[in-house]
Protein backbone atom coordinates (compact mmCIF):
# COMPACT_ATOMS: atom_id res chain seq x y z
CA UNK A 1 0.00 0.00 0.00
CA UNK A 2 1.32 3.45 -0.83
CA UNK A 3 1.43 6.16 1.55
CA UNK A 4 -2.14 6.54 2.65
CA UNK A 5 -1.58 10.19 2.12
CA UNK A 6 -1.83 9.38 -1.69
CA UNK A 7 -4.90 7.97 -1.69
CA UNK A 8 -7.40 10.80 0.00
CA UNK A 9 -8.58 14.00 -1.84
CA UNK A 10 -10.21 16.43 0.72
CA UNK A 11 -13.30 18.49 -1.11
CA UNK A 12 -12.97 21.89 -0.33
CA UNK A 13 -16.42 22.83 -1.26
CA UNK A 14 -16.65 25.95 0.16
CA UNK A 15 -18.46 29.55 -0.72
CA UNK A 16 -14.71 31.59 -0.04
CA UNK A 17 -10.43 31.36 0.17
CA UNK A 18 -11.14 32.56 3.96
CA UNK A 19 -13.13 29.38 5.06
CA UNK A 20 -11.35 27.43 2.59
CA UNK A 21 -7.94 28.01 3.99
CA UNK A 22 -9.31 28.10 7.60
CA UNK A 23 -10.20 24.65 7.06
CA UNK A 24 -6.76 23.26 5.32
CA UNK A 25 -4.82 25.31 8.22
CA UNK A 26 -6.70 22.87 10.75
CA UNK A 27 -5.84 20.18 8.79
CA UNK A 28 -2.10 20.88 9.28
CA UNK A 29 0.29 18.66 7.60
CA UNK A 30 -2.50 15.69 7.65
CA UNK A 31 -3.67 15.75 3.96
CA UNK A 32 -1.35 15.98 0.44
CA UNK A 33 -4.72 15.88 -2.09
CA UNK A 34 -7.43 19.22 -2.21
CA UNK A 35 -10.26 18.95 -4.16
CA UNK A 36 -11.19 22.74 -5.68
CA UNK A 37 -14.93 22.01 -7.26
CA UNK A 38 -17.00 24.73 -8.90
CA UNK A 39 -18.22 26.39 -5.42
CA UNK A 40 -14.96 27.32 -4.76
CA UNK A 41 -13.56 27.80 -7.96
CA UNK A 42 -16.02 30.42 -9.17
CA UNK A 43 -15.57 32.54 -5.62
CA UNK A 44 -11.84 32.21 -5.60
CA UNK A 45 -10.61 31.57 -8.95
CA UNK A 46 -7.34 30.47 -10.11
CA UNK A 47 -5.59 32.30 -6.91
CA UNK A 48 -7.02 29.42 -4.65
CA UNK A 49 -5.39 26.99 -6.63
CA UNK A 50 -2.38 29.00 -6.30
CA UNK A 51 -2.15 29.36 -2.65
CA UNK A 52 -2.82 25.81 -2.43
CA UNK A 53 0.70 25.00 -4.50
CA UNK A 54 2.25 27.62 -2.73
CA UNK A 55 2.14 24.93 0.42
CA UNK A 56 2.94 22.17 -1.36
CA UNK A 57 -0.20 20.96 -1.52
CA UNK A 58 -1.10 18.72 -4.91
CA UNK A 59 -4.58 20.50 -6.74
CA UNK A 60 -7.61 18.58 -8.32
CA UNK A 61 -9.70 20.94 -10.05
CA UNK A 62 -12.98 19.50 -10.18
CA UNK A 63 -14.51 21.51 -13.15
CA UNK A 64 -16.47 18.80 -15.08
CA UNK A 65 -16.26 20.05 -18.90
CA UNK A 66 -18.85 19.73 -20.83
CA UNK A 67 -19.18 21.39 -24.07
CA UNK A 68 -18.42 21.47 -27.76
CA UNK A 69 -15.31 19.64 -28.14
CA UNK A 70 -13.39 23.14 -29.27
CA UNK A 71 -14.53 25.10 -26.08
CA UNK A 72 -13.40 21.70 -23.99
CA UNK A 73 -10.29 21.88 -25.45
CA UNK A 74 -9.56 25.30 -25.03
CA UNK A 75 -10.57 25.17 -21.46
CA UNK A 76 -8.13 22.22 -20.99
CA UNK A 77 -5.16 24.74 -22.19
CA UNK A 78 -6.80 27.47 -19.42
CA UNK A 79 -6.34 25.16 -16.94
CA UNK A 80 -2.73 24.04 -17.58
CA UNK A 81 -1.59 27.55 -16.41
CA UNK A 82 -3.10 27.11 -13.06
CA UNK A 83 -0.64 23.80 -12.03
CA UNK A 84 -3.72 21.82 -10.81
CA UNK A 85 -2.01 18.02 -11.81
CA UNK A 86 -6.29 16.65 -12.26
CA UNK A 87 -9.07 17.86 -14.06
CA UNK A 88 -12.53 16.68 -14.32
CA UNK A 89 -14.43 16.24 -17.99
CA UNK A 90 -17.85 14.55 -18.30
CA UNK A 91 -17.54 11.53 -20.58
CA UNK A 92 -21.20 12.31 -21.13
CA UNK A 93 -19.99 14.94 -23.53
CA UNK A 94 -18.99 12.30 -25.35
CA UNK A 95 -15.35 10.42 -27.75
CA UNK A 96 -15.08 13.81 -30.39
CA UNK A 97 -15.29 16.12 -26.94
CA UNK A 98 -13.07 13.73 -24.83
CA UNK A 99 -10.56 13.14 -27.76
CA UNK A 100 -10.21 17.22 -28.13
CA UNK A 101 -9.26 17.36 -24.24
CA UNK A 102 -7.09 14.46 -24.58
CA UNK A 103 -5.14 16.19 -27.08
CA UNK A 104 -5.17 19.17 -25.88
CA UNK A 105 -3.67 17.53 -22.60
CA UNK A 106 -0.69 16.39 -24.17
CA UNK A 107 0.95 19.86 -24.36
CA UNK A 108 3.54 19.67 -21.36
CA UNK A 109 2.27 20.77 -18.02
CA UNK A 110 -0.95 19.66 -18.54
CA UNK A 111 -3.46 18.48 -15.87
CA UNK A 112 -4.59 14.59 -16.08
CA UNK A 113 -7.70 14.04 -17.18
CA UNK A 114 -9.81 12.33 -15.03
CA UNK A 115 -13.75 11.17 -16.70
CA UNK A 116 -16.76 11.41 -14.96
CA UNK A 117 -19.03 8.62 -15.48
CA UNK A 118 -22.27 8.46 -13.58
CA UNK A 119 -22.41 11.01 -10.86
CA UNK A 120 -22.54 8.89 -7.83
CA UNK A 121 -25.62 11.41 -6.58
CA UNK A 122 -27.26 8.78 -8.93
CA UNK A 123 -29.03 5.90 -9.05
CA UNK A 124 -31.05 3.51 -11.19
CA UNK A 125 -34.13 5.50 -11.24
CA UNK A 126 -32.64 8.95 -11.36
CA UNK A 127 -30.82 7.67 -14.53
CA UNK A 128 -33.96 6.57 -16.02
CA UNK A 129 -35.46 9.95 -15.20
CA UNK A 130 -32.65 11.30 -18.05
CA UNK A 131 -33.78 8.44 -20.90
CA UNK A 132 -30.91 6.06 -19.54
CA UNK A 133 -32.51 2.72 -19.44
CA UNK A 134 -28.93 0.98 -18.63
CA UNK A 135 -28.31 0.12 -14.82
CA UNK A 136 -25.91 2.64 -13.27
CA UNK A 137 -23.01 -0.07 -13.27
CA UNK A 138 -23.47 -1.07 -16.84
CA UNK A 139 -23.37 3.34 -18.05
CA UNK A 140 -20.25 3.40 -15.71
CA UNK A 141 -18.60 0.56 -17.53
CA UNK A 142 -19.91 2.06 -21.01
CA UNK A 143 -18.66 5.68 -20.69
CA UNK A 144 -15.19 4.20 -18.49
CA UNK A 145 -14.25 2.08 -22.00
CA UNK A 146 -15.20 5.24 -24.32
CA UNK A 147 -13.26 7.54 -22.37
CA UNK A 148 -10.48 5.16 -22.81
CA UNK A 149 -11.32 4.64 -26.35
CA UNK A 150 -10.77 9.04 -26.29
CA UNK A 151 -7.52 8.58 -24.45
CA UNK A 152 -8.40 9.51 -21.17
CA UNK A 153 -6.67 7.32 -18.59
CA UNK A 154 -8.66 8.24 -15.57
CA UNK A 155 -12.17 7.89 -14.33
CA UNK A 156 -14.86 9.05 -11.73
CA UNK A 157 -17.34 6.50 -10.86
CA UNK A 158 -18.32 5.19 -7.41
CA UNK A 159 -16.70 2.28 -5.35
CA UNK A 160 -19.61 0.35 -6.63
CA UNK A 161 -18.28 -0.09 -10.27
CA UNK A 162 -14.73 0.45 -9.21
CA UNK A 163 -13.88 -3.33 -9.62
CA UNK A 164 -15.18 -4.20 -13.14
CA UNK A 165 -13.54 -0.62 -14.46
CA UNK A 166 -10.47 -1.70 -12.91
CA UNK A 167 -10.94 -5.08 -14.64
CA UNK A 168 -11.90 -3.42 -17.93
CA UNK A 169 -9.12 -0.81 -18.05
CA UNK A 170 -5.94 -1.92 -16.49
CA UNK A 171 -3.89 -1.64 -13.27
CA UNK A 172 -2.50 1.95 -14.54
CA UNK A 173 -5.69 3.44 -14.52
CA UNK A 174 -6.75 6.08 -11.89
CA UNK A 175 -9.75 5.30 -10.43
CA UNK A 176 -10.83 8.31 -7.93
CA UNK A 177 -13.59 7.58 -5.70
CA UNK A 178 -16.51 9.45 -4.20
CA UNK A 179 -19.52 8.99 -2.50
CA UNK A 180 -17.28 7.84 0.52
CA UNK A 181 -18.75 7.35 3.81
CA UNK A 182 -17.30 6.26 6.94
CA UNK A 183 -19.43 3.97 8.80
CA UNK A 184 -22.41 5.84 10.24
CA UNK A 185 -21.65 8.81 8.84
CA UNK A 186 -24.56 11.43 6.99
CA UNK A 187 -25.22 10.14 3.63
CA UNK A 188 -26.95 13.30 2.31
CA UNK A 189 -27.41 13.87 -1.54
CA UNK A 190 -25.19 10.86 -1.96
CA UNK A 191 -26.90 7.45 -3.70
CA UNK A 192 -23.96 4.94 -4.76
CA UNK A 193 -21.58 5.12 -1.36
CA UNK A 194 -19.00 3.01 0.31
CA UNK A 195 -16.83 3.46 3.33
CA UNK A 196 -13.15 4.24 2.46
CA UNK A 197 -11.70 0.37 3.20
CA UNK A 198 -14.74 -0.81 0.73
CA UNK A 199 -13.12 1.89 -1.86
CA UNK A 200 -9.85 0.50 -1.28
CA UNK A 201 -10.64 -2.62 -1.34
CA UNK A 202 -12.40 -2.83 -4.20
CA UNK A 203 -9.58 -1.10 -6.43
CA UNK A 204 -10.01 2.35 -5.66
CA UNK A 205 -6.78 4.53 -6.42
CA UNK A 206 -7.33 7.94 -4.70
CA UNK A 207 -10.87 8.76 -2.49
CA UNK A 208 -12.36 12.36 -2.61
CA UNK A 209 -13.86 12.72 1.30
CA UNK A 210 -15.87 16.58 1.84
CA UNK A 211 -18.49 16.84 4.03
CA UNK A 212 -17.43 13.77 6.28
CA UNK A 213 -14.09 15.79 7.11
CA UNK A 214 -15.54 19.80 6.41
CA UNK A 215 -18.33 19.33 8.69
CA UNK A 216 -17.18 17.65 11.30
CA UNK A 217 -16.44 18.87 14.80
CA UNK A 218 -12.69 18.00 14.04
CA UNK A 219 -12.19 17.72 11.15
CA UNK A 220 -8.34 16.90 11.50
CA UNK A 221 -9.22 13.42 13.26
CA UNK A 222 -11.77 13.03 11.00
CA UNK A 223 -8.89 13.04 8.05
CA UNK A 224 -6.61 11.28 10.37
CA UNK A 225 -9.23 8.14 11.06
CA UNK A 226 -10.25 7.55 7.32
CA UNK A 227 -6.11 7.46 6.39
CA UNK A 228 -6.33 4.74 9.45
CA UNK A 229 -8.98 3.02 7.28
CA UNK A 230 -6.72 3.48 4.22
CA UNK A 231 -3.88 2.14 5.60
CA UNK A 232 -5.26 -1.34 7.11
CA UNK A 233 -7.65 -1.85 3.85
CA UNK A 234 -6.14 -3.53 1.27
CA UNK A 235 -6.56 -3.60 -2.39
CA UNK A 236 -8.18 -6.82 -3.80
O1 LIG B 1 -16.09 14.61 -9.68
C1 LIG B 1 -16.29 14.52 -8.47
O2 LIG B 1 -15.40 14.81 -7.67
C2 LIG B 1 -17.57 13.96 -8.02
C3 LIG B 1 -18.17 13.05 -8.88
C4 LIG B 1 -19.27 12.31 -8.44
O3 LIG B 1 -19.78 11.44 -9.16
N1 LIG B 1 -19.74 12.53 -7.19
C5 LIG B 1 -19.19 13.45 -6.33
O4 LIG B 1 -19.67 13.57 -5.20
N2 LIG B 1 -18.13 14.22 -6.77
C6 LIG B 1 -17.57 15.27 -5.91
O5 LIG B 1 -17.05 14.67 -4.72
C7 LIG B 1 -17.33 15.47 -3.57
C8 LIG B 1 -18.11 14.65 -2.59
O6 LIG B 1 -18.35 15.39 -1.42
P1 LIG B 1 -19.03 14.78 -0.15
O7 LIG B 1 -20.30 14.13 -0.58
O8 LIG B 1 -19.26 15.97 0.75
O9 LIG B 1 -18.05 13.78 0.44
C9 LIG B 1 -18.06 16.71 -4.05
O10 LIG B 1 -17.13 17.75 -4.16
C10 LIG B 1 -18.59 16.32 -5.42
O11 LIG B 1 -18.61 17.42 -6.31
Amino acid sequence: MSDPKSRLAVALDYPDAHQTMKLVDSLGQTCQWFKVGMELYYAAGNDIVRQLRDRGFDVFLDLKLHDIPNTVAGAVRSVTQTGAALLTIHANGGAAMMTAAAEAAKAPGSPRLLAVTVLTSMDAAQLEGTGITASPADQVLRLAKLARQSGIDGFVCSAEEVASVRAATGPDTLLVIPGIRPAGAAIGDQKRVATPAQAIAHGASLLVVGRPITQAADPAAAAEAILDEIAKAHSI
